[in-house]
């Protein structure tokens, strides 16, 4: 496949008016198919294998919260980056599952081409699949360079998008205790 996708990158780099054989640019094309293939990369996993059977019995049904977890995404309209940060909370109902797990999900979504919307929702029903607890919560801030390199130019702008499954979503309490943590300074 790198292969193919590096024939398209000369291709691309002709059609910009460019000469793919200089010196800078002779290694590119592989390059960026490498890098393109490593920016989508979420395609080839599974939820199975981001897991990794990371999945641990527990009494404890308090909401369990991963803040500030870097994300880099592509979006789909332009191949540009967008670039943000997820929260994720879930209330446990027997089982947690490893704290790293969560990440790797987020990971898993983010490196597709994406809308931000559909990211939050796929991340979402993904720890509500794997926990089976009793709700689940995601909130995603990012920039996009879709608005900010082209097209409107809006530097500062940033998008907020949020699912909220079971309890979070019928408990009003359970919704605002989430928001509120994820607002509060980190203590490190
Ligand atoms: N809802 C949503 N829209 C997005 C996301 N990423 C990019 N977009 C938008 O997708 C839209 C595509 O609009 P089009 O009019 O088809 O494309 P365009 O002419 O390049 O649009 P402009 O960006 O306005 O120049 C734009 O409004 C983008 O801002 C995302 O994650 N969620
Ligand atoms: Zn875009």
């Amino acid at each position: 496949m790198t292969e193919s996708i590096q024939a398209a990158y000369r291709q691309i780099l002709l059609d910009l008016g460019e000469d793919p054989d200089r010196e800078g640019l002779k290694d590119t094309p592989g390059r960026a198919a490498r890098a393109m293939q490593y920016l989508t990369r979420g395609y080839h996993q599974t939820l199975d294998e981001v897991l990794n059977g990371a999945v641990f019995s527990s009494d404890n049904d308090e909401m369990v919260i991963v803040r500030n977890i870097e994300l880099y995404s592509l979006c789909e309209h332009h191949l540009l980056p967008f670039i943000g940060r997820a929260h994720v909370a879930y209330l446990p109902d027997g089982k947690v599952i490893g704290l790293s797990k969560v990440a790797r999900i987020v990971d898993m979504y983010a490196r597709r081409l994406q809308i931000q919307e559909n990211l939050t929702r796929q991340i979402a029903l993904a720890i509500q699949e794997v926990t089976g607890g009793r709700g689940v919560a995601v909130y995603i801030n990012a920039r996009h360079m879709c608005m900010m390199m082209r097209g409107v130019e809006k530097q500062n702008s940033e998008m907020s998008t949020s699912v909220m499954l079971g309890d979070f979503r019928s408990n009003h309490k359970t919704r605002d205790e989430f928001l509120q943590l994820i607002r509060t300074p980190s203590a490190y």
